[in-house]
């Protein structure tokens, strides 16, 4: 079986959530299940891509991740596109073999039994301005299937106040799972330059509001990377 890859970079720094800072390479996969309206990786989702997707061997993925990472373990962050439309087990088990650990982020719509394998599940349910309803059911789903990783973790986009309650109901539902929320990023075209102080005033407007509420349980982090490279690619 071949996997269908978008990209595969690195290594770099996890930007995002519980690892952020971490060294990592990232395998990106193509295809997912989800249309967000504010994606920022839509080469990795929309069909118009496929043409710059290739579709690789577990071997050759591997292989990558071991030229890339110049063969010292380290964290493989799998990424999309949804990951959790593919078979990765083979992949994880050839990297666990070596030493290297394993996160995975997805939106939570798709279990698979190789959840279990990973060292850090990331779910990321997608709030009202995505456009996208979740499925509780599958998302439940998914923590079961994560249960016997190190830790699974739930990441939430804001966008604004609609997204912020909406996040509130959603770590109600999964008080379980350590909580981290990200100001989303509106300018996703890898060509236009992002705007740092957009950016920072919409993390201020999220940790102000958050603190208001005296609401202490999550972690609130912006995206490292954007704030390095902007909406850049393989970074
Ligand atoms: C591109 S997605 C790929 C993995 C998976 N499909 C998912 O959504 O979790 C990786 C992460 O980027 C986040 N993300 C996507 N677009 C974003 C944006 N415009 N601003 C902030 N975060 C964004 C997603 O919510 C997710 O946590
Ligand atoms: N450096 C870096 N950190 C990230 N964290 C999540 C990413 C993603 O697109 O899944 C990402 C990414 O693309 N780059
Ligand atoms: S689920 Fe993730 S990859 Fe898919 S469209 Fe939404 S943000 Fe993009
Ligand atoms: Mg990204």
């Amino acid at each position: 079986m071949s996997l269908r890859i978008a990209e595969i970079f690195g290594p770099t720094i996890q930007g995002e959530g519980a690892l952020i800072g971490e060294p990592t390479v990232f395998v990106r996969t193509g295809g997912c299940d989800y249309r967000c309206s504010w994606c920022d990786s839509l080469h990795a989702v929309e069909s118009r891509y496929r043409d710059t997707w290739a579709a690789m061997s577990d071997e050759a993925v591997w292989d990558e991740v071991l030229r890339l990472s110049g063969g010292q373990p380290l964290t493989v962050s799998l990424s999309g596109g949804n990951p959790a439309i593919q078979d990765f087990a083979p992949v994880i088990a050839r990297g666990r073999a070596a030493g290297y650990r394993f996160a995975c982020e997805t939106q939570g719509s798709v279990a698979r039994p190789w959840f279990a394998e990973l060292d850090t599940l990331v779910l990321s349910p997608k709030p009202p301005s995505s456009g996208e309803t979740v499925d509780w059911d599958a998302f439940a789903a998914c923590v079961r299937a994560g249960s016997a990783a190190r830790q699974t973790v739930m990441k939430i986009v804001i966008f604004d106040g609609t997204d912020y309650a909406w996040a509130r109901d959603a770590h109600a539902r999964h008080p379980e799972l350590p909580l981290y929320l990200q100001p989303g990023n509106p300018e996703v075209d890898p060509e236009t330059p992002v705007d740092p102080q957009a950016l920072a005033d919409r993390l201020g407007w999220l940790v102000e509001r958050t603190m208001a509420d005296t609401w202490f349980t999550p972690r609130i982090l912006p995206q490292l990377h954007v704030l390095i490279w902007g909406n850049k690619r393989g970074v």
